[in-house]
């Protein structure tokens, strides 16, 4: 099944995506500081949650930190064969010329398995499209960023496009429309502003949001679903605040309880 189909049966169920950023100096007990239990730590976090999610968001930065590449693989093969219609989305944030993206698409989808990858768009369309030649995966692209420094760049109007949109507005419909050729392109906007949220919605009402700034970053779950309202898939991931609801040997436990609770309050 392609990534845009998996999103829409699973989130009928759940809107929850569980975001793996492991932090060895947080793992619990004799754990802690063990770069080498990554996979440990991230294998029980997904057996404790897996049939609470519609995704697993891998960020590449916390593996490549600590030289656990090899980790990363284990750990994708590990979520496909436990929960094999979960699509994983690597957050890698890649944004290169065709002939290197081309590279980077290789790495998410041949080397990772990955069904999905975050995508800067900053470059342009040329950027993208080496993504959308593996026919069925997701090419999720920062829209409308969870972090205050979004307003730098995404919040300025572009003086030579009609209305003169702002350019998160505008990245928006270009993705509904002409850049989105197969169905694979979702769209990033933080938590932290809903009404952008539904300003997305607006503007690209066919796209899969990703959400990420619940939790940790303090985005109001009840106001996302609200200003997402229904439609195509809404993606909402929680990462630290899932994955250290304990700091005990029932780590795992405790990350289900914050799973199950996030996902209520998203239904
Ligand atoms: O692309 C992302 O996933 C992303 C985009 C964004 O605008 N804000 C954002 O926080 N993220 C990622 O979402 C996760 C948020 O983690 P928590 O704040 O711990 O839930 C991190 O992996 C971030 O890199």
């Amino acid at each position: 099944m392609n990534f845009a189909a998996q999103l829409q049966t699973l989130t009928s169920h759940s809107r929850l995506c569980v975001g793996l950023d492991p932090e060895p100096s947080r793992f619990p007990g004799d754990w802690a500081g063990d770069a080498s239990k990554i996979y440990d730590f991230c294998a029980a976090i997904v057996d404790a949650t897996h049939d609470l999610v519609c995704a697993f968001k891998p960020q590449i930065a916390y593996f490549a930190a600590h030289r656990a590449e090899e980790q990363l693989e284990r750990l994708i093969a590990h979520i496909h064969a436990v929960a094999p219609g979960v699509p994983v989305i690597l957050d890698a944030k890649r944004g290169d010329i065709g002939s290197t993206a081309e590279q980077y698409a290789r790495e998410a989808f041949e080397r990772y398995q990955a069904d999905a990858v975050t995508l800067s768009p900053f470059m342009g369309f040329d950027s993208v499209e080496p993504y959308m030649a593996y026919e069925g995966k997701g090419a999720i692209l920062l829209c409308r960023t969870s972090n205050k420094g979004g307003d730098d760049w995404q919040m300025q109007r572009l003086a030579d496009v009609p209305g003169q949109p702002r350019l998160f507005e505008h990245l928006a419909h270009l993705a509904e429309s002409q850049w989105n050729r197969n169905g694979q392109l979702g769209l990033v906007v933080g938590a932290t502003y809903p009404s952008e949220i539904a300003r997305v919605r607006e503007l690209a009402p066919t796209l899969p949001l990703l959400v990420p700034g619940v939790g940790a970053q303090g985005g109001d779950a009840a106001a996302v679903v609200q200003a997402a309202g229904r439609g195509a898939p809404l993606v909402v991931n929680s990462s630290r605040a899932v994955l250290y609801a304990g700091s005990g040997a029932d780590f795992a436990a405790r990350a289900r309880d914050v799973a199950l609770a996030t996902r209520a309050s998203l239904a």
